[in-house]
């Protein structure tokens, strides 16, 4: 049995008390409370949802909702100005190092160096995370095989496709196996088969290695009903639990329904 396959099982066991009764598990990120302003303009109003581990938790917001400086926030680009946010259970002000040691994040813009290999971008970033050179490289070969890119590891980045890189920037997020990761609109700018191809390796790595994904989109054919879906507008939360209990409570028949109902907003006015 291997080390993944202990962890899996972990993770898919519910947590229970010396009596025998379910205990619910830490939260792999906690948001409470949570506001923040640019000067005078309200970009987040006590916002406040859980994303489960091993779960796919949907942000979904039109351009505007606050997405972006929720990621800032939680990767403490930016300073908490009121509220909390904590990693299981780790307070990202208090604890900063152990809660970003647990989390893998993907931004909305491309941060890989075009001019380094596949392999090298790779090696850089794990030396950030202090990860040895042998091991690095063992983990480069790892994360490479997982997203079918080992036979471009001596490519420059600019050589592949943007699928590609999305698929590189998410083996980069894993490479000091996080817990929690999170990717801000991953998808952006790409056809309909490599965002299909991404969507379902995010999807697996929360099935096979217990990954809690905080997946940030406006589109809604990108949200299943398993997921759990947080909906975000103009900085405030409308909506969050399980995707078929918030349909329930609202009444509404699918995703875009409920989200036009919930915000008033009209579906022409959603675009990519
Ligand atoms: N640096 C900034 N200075 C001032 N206002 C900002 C700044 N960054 C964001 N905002 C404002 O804060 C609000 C939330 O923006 P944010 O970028 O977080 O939303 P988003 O959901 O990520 O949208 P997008 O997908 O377009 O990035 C918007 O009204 C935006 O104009």
């Amino acid at each position: 049995m291997t080390t993944a396959d202990t962890y899996n099982e972990a993770a898919a066991r519910t947590p229970t008390d010396p009596a025998g009764h379910d205990v619910p598990a830490t939260p792999a990120l906690s948001i409470r409370n949570v506001s923040h302003s640019y000067g005078a303009r309200r970009a987040l109003m006590d916002v406040a949802f859980d994303v489960p581990p091993a779960s796919f938790t949907a942000l979904l917001g039109l351009n505007g909702a606050g997405k972006s400086t929720l990621f800032s926030l939680v990767t403490r680009l930016f300073g908490i100005q009121a509220g909390h946010i904590s990693i299981f259970g780790h307070d990202i002000g208090r604890a900063p190092g152990e809660a970003l040691r647990l989390m893998g994040v993907v931004f909305q813009p491309r941060t890989l160096d075009l001019d380094l290999s596949v392999m090298q971008n790779l090696l850089y970033h794990a030396a950030l995370h202090g990860i040895g050179r042998r091991d690095a490289r063992l983990r480069g070969d790892e994360v490479l095989a997982r997203i079918g890119l080992s036979d471009r590891s001596g490519s420059k980045v600019r050589d592949l496709s943007g699928g590609q890189m999305r698929r590189l920037e998410i083996a980069r997020a894993l490479l000091h196996r996080p817990r929690l990761l999170l990717l801000d609109e991953a998808t952006v700018g790409l056809d309909v088969k490599a965002r299909a191809d991404i969507l379902s390796h995010v999807r697996q790595l929360v099935v096979e290695q217990g990954i809690g994904v905080l997946w940030a989109t406006h589109l809604f054919d990108e949200i299943v009903s398993s997921d759990n879906l947080v909906v975000l507008h103009q900085g405030r939360v409308l909506a969050c639990g399980e995707v078929d209990r918030v349909l329930k409570e609202i009444g509404a028949p699918d995703i875009n329904s409920a989200f036009m109902r919930l915000t008033g907003v009209q579906s022409g006015s959603l675009t990519q």
